[in-house]
């Protein structure tokens, strides 16, 4: 198998640039060559170790269930294991700056894998802005399995320092958070954990970022989980989970509840992730740059934009000092539910769906879709506004984005046109309009 070109002419840092030409802000954790990498993160994507007796350019599907032999060799039966996931596990670990990476049928499976070893009487100190299904699965925990979930502000250490105590089994935190794109201190948070609960596992959904924007294992997380299914695989045709950790042992009882639930990523599956994390550099690069530009234009026309690459973001600090990028998730109000639904609707490029991460951008209303599992009185009391509209920006042409944007707030009735060009407008303007659009539910 040929390995990658000569460290020399590849793998300088990617430059992070806007579409006109402006840095943005300098990577400060560059993702400097360790666990076994020798070249920049980008070239390390696109190349994975190891060959069959063929030689074979990509890596083979061994669509198997079984394995002849009898006992005493590498793989028995593919629960247990699977020569492409394994393929698929140690390029991971490679990627997440982890010892051990594990793969299984999607994020919340990764979820569960990890929340399993909860036991009762133990707490959990977790966000008040998650996405929907881990929401659900802790409220689960919560109901049936005498887990004290205590959910609190994480953009607040104090607030997350008076819910710890020794019996903190668990910290769980995104960063972005899904949809209000809160920033959360992961440092700060896993040596508090650390300080009130040894034992503690602090685990970082790493979703809305993916190994390529941010390592929560190098900022002292214990666990790093997220959905394969977003950026990692890219094209929205694989669900799939991936866990990173860099305890042997954590790595063991994690592998344990794999075999023995049968979670584990199939073959075919294992083998479109290996595909799409080759060009997971190049699609955050243009996604982020688009959502970026994307992000500059509605806050310019009046929106209260949320986007960790705007400095007008209240924690961008933060962000930009454990994060490479911005990734391509944000979020706007608007001030009146209608008029959201009827921008979301006006789109004609912008696809009404649930989900991130993929070449093709989508938008959607959280409340109505992804965080629906959440009660309306939850979602109230954590102040998760009812018109938020969520944007997920893809690698199409900038340009066209804007105008079908424009051409949506325009029909919307969200902004008139004035000599300045496009103005938002006020909340008393277009509150209280009812719609005729049909409804975007999605129940859980
Ligand atoms: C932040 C976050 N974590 C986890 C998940 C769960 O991932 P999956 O859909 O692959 O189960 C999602 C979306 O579904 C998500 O947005
Ligand atoms: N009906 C699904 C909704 C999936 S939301 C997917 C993704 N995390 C997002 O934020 O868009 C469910 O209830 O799980």
């Amino acid at each position: 198998m040929s390995g990658p070109p000569p460290a020399d002419s590849v793998g300088k840092a990617m430059k992070h640039l806007d579409l006109d030409g402006h840095d943005l802000p300098p990577s400060p954790a560059p993702s400097s060559p360790s666990n076994g990498r020798k070249y920049a993160l980008a070239t390390e994507l696109v190349y994975t170790e190891g060959g069959d007796q063929y030689n074979s350019s990509s890596v083979p599907i061994y669509q198997t269930a079984t394995f002849k032999g009898g006992p005493g060799q590498e793989y028995d039966y593919t629960r247990s294991g699977n020569p492409t996931r394994s393929h698929l596990e140690r390029h991971l670990a490679k990627i997440m700056n982890a010892n051990r990476a594990l793969v299984v049928g999607s994020g919340m499976g990764a979820c569960d894998v990890i929340t399993r070893h909860l036991k009762p009487g133990d707490e959990v100190v977790t966000g008040d802005d998650l996405y929907g299904g881990t929401n659900r699965l802790l409220k689960f925990l919560s109901t049936y399995n005498g887990i004290d979930v205590r959910h609190v502000d994480t953009t607040s250490l104090d607030s997350v320092k008076t819910a710890l105590s020794s019996k903190t089994a668990m910290v769980l935190l995104e960063t972005p958070t899904n949809p209000l794109i809160k920033i959360v201190d992961i440092a700060g948070i896993a040596a508090a954990a650390h300080a009130a609960n040894p034992a503690a596992l602090v685990a970082v959904d790493n979703t809305m970022l993916s190994p390529y924007l941010q390592n929560p294992l190098d900022l002292g997380a214990d666990v790093v989980y997220e959905s394969g299914t977003k950026y990692l695989s890219g094209h929205h045709d694989v669900m799939a989970g991936v866990i990173g950790v860099n305890d042997v042992a954590l790595g063991e009882k994690f592998f344990f509840m794999i075999n023995s639930t049968g979670c584990g990523l199939a073959p075919f599956d294992s083998w479109l992730l290996l595909r799409g994390i080759k060009t997971l550099a190049i699609r955050m690069e243009k996604q982020q740059a688009n959502a970026n530009a994307i992000a500059t234009f509605l806050e310019s026309h009046g929106f209260k934009v949320r986007y960790p690459g705007l400095k007008s973001h209240p924690q961008y600090a933060l962000h930009w000092s454990q994060a490479r990028g911005a990734g391509a998730v944000l979020s706007f109000e608007t001030g009146s539910v209608p008029l959201s639904e009827r921008i979301v609707e006006s789109t004609r490029l912008f696809g009404i769906s649930v989900s991130f991460g993929c070449v093709n951008s989508l938008i959607s209303m959280p409340c109505r879709m992804s965080h629906a599992s959440i009660d309306p009185a939850t979602r109230k009391e954590r102040a998760l506004p009812e018109d938020i509209i969520r944007l997920c920006i893809g690698i199409e042409d900038l340009t066209d984005l804007i105008d079908d944007l424009s051409q949506a707030l325009v029909r919307a009735g969200a902004v008139k046109l004035t000599e300045h060009g496009f103005q938002a407008l006020g909340e008393e303007e277009t509150r209280g309009e009812t719609s005729t659009t049909r409804q975007v539910v999605d129940e859980p």
